[in-house]
C-alpha cells in the first residue's frame, strides 16, 4: 500500500493506542447481529400508508413489546404503547385528556418512561454504544444514557433513577421525553431502508415521501419506472415531463406540480381552453375524500387532453431518430384515418371515441403548434429550476441505481428482460447487443450521463430515459408496449392488453432465479430477488413468495387506486440476522383511526426463510468494508507502530 495513504492515516491515529482501539471496536462490530433490513416498494405517493409502516418498522416495534410484555399485558395494553411508539405527539393529547388527575398523571408518566426506557434498551441490543448515541434525541442524550445502561442490583442506585425520572416529570419534561423515546425506538428497529422503485405518481404527496427519506438515517432506492420518468423531466426530456404532468391530471394531483413544486400551469391552462372541451375520457379519477368542484374537474379534464396530446406527438420524433428502440408501430398519430376517425392497428381497424385532436394537423401529425411549443419550453424551464425538485431528484441520483445487490440478494423494481426460452434477452445499442447485467449496466449510464447534462433535449441519453419508462426492453418496464392511447381512445378493450415479458411467468421457476443471481455475480443458494413493480393479487390467489422462495415480489399495492385488484395494502419484507419474513399489511386508513381505536393494521407474518444460525455483521456488505478498513489499521500498525 501507498506508504503515502498511510501516513495521512496516522495523523487521525496519531499513537498506537488510538489505532488498537478502532482495530478492537470495528472487531466488535463485526461480532454483533445483523441490523435489520426493512425493504418496501411501489409507495406512489402513497405518504400516510408509508409513514405508518415506517412508524411500525413493519410490525417490528409491536414484536419487541410482545416480547417484553405479553406475560404481563392483555392485547389492548400492547396495542396502547404500541400506539404510542407510532405516534407519540397525538397519543399524549389523548392521555392528557383522560386523565385529569395530576398525581394520577404524573404516575403515568413514570411509569411510562420507565417502559418507555426498557424498550429502548431492548432494541438497542443489537449495536454498538456510540449507535445508539446517535439514534439518541440530542437535548437528553446524559439523561437516557443513565437510564439505559443502570445496573438494578446496587439498590441504592434505584433511589437515583428515581429521582431522575421525578425530576423529569416535576420539570414539565416528560412529554418531550417519551416523544423522543418513541422516534428512537422506531429508528433502532430498523437499520437500512430498502426502497425498491415507485415513490412518484398516482397518490397525492409524493414529494413528502421523498422528504421523509432525506432525512431517513439509513436507505437506498431501486429505481421505478414512475421515478425515472421525473428524473427524465427534470434532466430535460419533454416527453417525460408531458407524461408526468398527464398522469397528476389523471389523478388529480396537478398541485403537486404547481403547489409543491412551484410549476405555473396557467399557460398549459390557457391552451386548453382554447382547444378542448369536456370528454369522458379524460376525466380525473376522484377519490372519495376530494372535494372538487365541477367547474375545477372541467379545467383539469381539458389540461389532460392538452398534454396528453402533447405527449403523443412528442413520442414520434424519438421512435423515428432512435431506430434502437424498434417501436415504429407506435407510431400512431400516422396510423389514424383523420377524416373518419379510426385507426389501423396490426391490419384491423377500430373506431375512435372520446378524440380531441384539435391541434393535429393531419399532414404533420407529430408537429406541435406553435402556442403547444412555446407552453412546453416554459413549463420544461420552470421544472428545470425547482430548486425542491432539484434536491430530490439529485437525492434519488445520489441513493438510487437500476438495481443493487445487497447481503447477497438482487433487489430490482421490474425484471430481467428474459426470451420464452429462459434465456436472457438482448437489446442493440449503438451497434452493440447487450442483456441482462450489461444491459441495465448500460441503461444507467445513460440515465446518469442525461442528468449529467440538462441543457440536452434531444440527445440518445435523454432518449433513452424516455424509453426505461415505456420500451420493450426496460427493466422497469417489461411490457411490450403501452397502450395509453388504446386507452384513452378505442373502446375494444383488446386493444388496452400490455403483454408481459416472459419473465413474469419464468420468475415461478426456482432454475429462472438461480439463472439471474449467476448473472449478477451472486450465490443463488443463498440469495433472492426482490421485485416491486407488478401488483400481487392475493385476492386470486397469487403468491408474493415465488420459485421455492428465490422470489420475493413485494408490491401488494400502496396505491388506493390498485387496491381493489390485489385485496390488500400492500407487501414489505424484513430481513434481520433470523431471516425473512413477509408482512402483509391491511388498508390503512388513517393515523387518527390507529391513535384512537388503538388497533393497528393487521399484520401478518409469514416466514421466508430462517437462517440455520443467526446472522453477524462480518457475513455482510458492511461486513466486508469494515474488514478493509481493519486490514488497512493492520497495516499502519506494522509501518508505523512496529518496532518502536
Ligand atoms: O393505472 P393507469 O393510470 O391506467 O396506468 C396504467 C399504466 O401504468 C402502468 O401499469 C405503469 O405503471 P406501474 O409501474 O405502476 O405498473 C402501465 O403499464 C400502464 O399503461
Ligand atoms: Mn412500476
Amino acid at each position: 500500500m501507498d506508504t503515502k495513504y498511510l501516513d495521512l492515516l496516522a495523523e487521525k491515529y496519531d499513537c498506537e493506542e488510538k489505532v488498537a482501539t478502532e482495530i478492537i471496536n470495528l472487531e466488535a462490530i463485526l461480532n454483533l447481529p445483523k441490523g435489520t433490513e426493512h425493504f418496501v416498494s411501489d409507495l406512489h405517493g402513497e405518504y400516510y400508508a408509508f409513514q405508518h409502516v415506517l412508524r411500525n418498522g413493519s410490525g417490528n416495534v409491536k414484536e419487541k413489546i410482545k416480547d417484553l410484555y405479553k406475560e404481563k399485558w392483555t392485547q389492548k395494553q400492547i396495542n396502547s404503547f404500541a400506539t404510542l411508539v407510532y405516534y407519540p405527539e397525538e397519543k399524549l393529547e389523548l392521555v392528557k385528556k383522560n386523565i385529569e388527575s395530576p398525581q394520577r398523571l404524573n404516575q403515568w408518566y413514570a411509569e411510562t418512561i420507565g417502559h418507555m426506557i426498557k424498550l429502548t434498551a431492548f432494541a438497542s441490543t443489537k449495536y454498538t454504544r456510540s449507535k445508539v448515541r446517535k439514534a439518541l434525541p440530542v437535548q437528553f442524550v446524559y439523561i437516557i444514557e443513565e437510564l439505559l445502561y443502570k445496573t438494578d442490583e446496587f439498590t441504592n442506585k434505584k433511589e437515583y433513577y428515581t429521582k431522575i425520572i421525578n425530576r423529569i416529570i416535576s420539570l414539565g419534561m416528560a412529554s418531550k421525553l417519551i416523544t423522543g423515546l418513541a422516534y428512537t425506538i422506531q429508528r433502532l428497529v430498523v437499520d437500512h431502508l430498502h426502497v425498491v422503485g415507485d415513490i412518484y405518481d398516482r397518490g397525492a404527496n409524493p414529494d413528502r415521501i421523498m422528504d421523509t427519506l432525506m432525512n431517513y438515517h439509513s436507505v437506498d432506492i431501486q429505481w421505478g419506472n414512475h421515478d425515472v420518468l421525473w428524473m427524465g423531466a427534470y434532466a430535460g426530456s419533454k416527453v417525460c415531463l408531458a407524461n408526468i404532468i398527464r398522469i397528476c391530471a389523471r389523478y388529480n394531483n396537478l398541485d403537486i406540480i404547481e403547489d409543491f413544486y412551484g410549476i405555473n400551469l396557467i399557460p398549459l391552462l390557457n391552451l386548453a381552453e382554447k382547444y378542448y372541451q369536456d370528454n369522458p375520457a379524460f376525466r380525473p379519477k376522484i377519490s372519495a375524500e376530494d372535494r372538487v368542484s365541477e367547474n375545477e374537474k372541467l379545467q383539469i379534464t381539458k389540461i389532460h387532453q392538452a398534454i396528453a396530446m402533447i405527449q403523443f406527438k412528442l413520442e414520434m420524433p424519438i421512435i423515428k431518430r432512435c431506430p434502437d428502440f424498434q417501436m415504429k408501430q407506435r407510431l400512431l398519430l400516422e396510423k389514424i384515418d383523420y377524416a373518419r376517425q379510426t385507426i389501423c392497428l396490426n391490419g384491423k381497424t377500430y373506431p375512435l371515441t372520446n378524440t380531441c385532436f384539435a391541434t393535429i394537423n393531419p399532414e404533420h401529425p407529430e408537429d406541435l403548434t406553435t402556442e403547444e411549443e412555446q407552453v412546453l419550453e416554459r413549463l420544461l424551464h420552470s421544472i428545470q429550476h425547482s430548486e425542491k425538485l432539484g434536491r430530490q431528484m439529485n437525492f434519488l441520483l445520489d441513493k438510487g441505481s437500476l438495481y443493487l445487490k445487497y447481503n447477497g440478494n438482487l433487489l430490482i423494481h421490474g425484471c430481467i428482460p428474459l426470451n420464452e426460452d429462459g434465456s436472457l434477452k438482448k437489446m442493440r445499442i449503438q451497434g452493440i447487443n447487450y442483456s441482462g447485467k450489461a444491459l441495465l449496466d448500460v441503461f444507467e449510464h445513460y440515465l446518469r450521463e442525461s442528468c449529467a447534462h440538462p441543457s440536452l433535449h434531444d440527445d440518445f441519453a435523454t432518449d433513452m430515459v424516455w424509453y426505461l419508462w415505456t420500451g420493450e426492453n426496460s427493466s422497469l418496464f417489461g411490457k411490450k408496449e403501452m397502450t395509453t392511447f388504446e386507452r384513452y381512445f378505442i373502446a375494444d378493450k383488446e386493444t388496452h392488453r400490455e403483454q408481459k415479458n416472459p419473465y413474469y411467468k419464468l420468475r415461478e421457476l426456482e432454475t429462472t432465479c438461480r439463472r439471474i443471481l449467476g448473472e449478477f455475480d451472486l450465490d443463488p443458494e443463498e440469495g433472492h430477488i426482490i421485485n416491486g413493480h407488478t401488483p400481487v393479487q392475493e385476492i386470486n390467489g397469487e403468491n408474493p413468495i415465488k420459485a421455492n422462495g428465490k422470489m420475493i415480489v413485494i408490491d401488494g399495492g400502496f396505491s388506493k387506486a390498485y387496491q381493489s385488484e390485489t385485496g390488500i395494502a400492500g407487501y414489505t419484507l424484513l430481513y434481520n440476522s433470523y431471516g425473512m419474513q413477509l408482512v402483509a399489511h391491511q388498508r390503512f386508513t388513517s393515523k387518527e383511526d390507529v391513535v384512537l381505536k388503538g388497533t393497528d393494521v393487521l399484520s401478518v407474518r409469514r416466514l421466508v426463510d430462517r437462517e440455520l444460525r443467526r446472522k453477524k455483521v462480518m457475513e455482510t456488505n458492511i461486513g466486508q468494508s469494515l474488514k478493509d478498513q481493519i486490514a488497512v489499521l493492520n497495516q499502519l500498525l506494522m509501518y508505523r507502530y512496529a518496532n518502536r
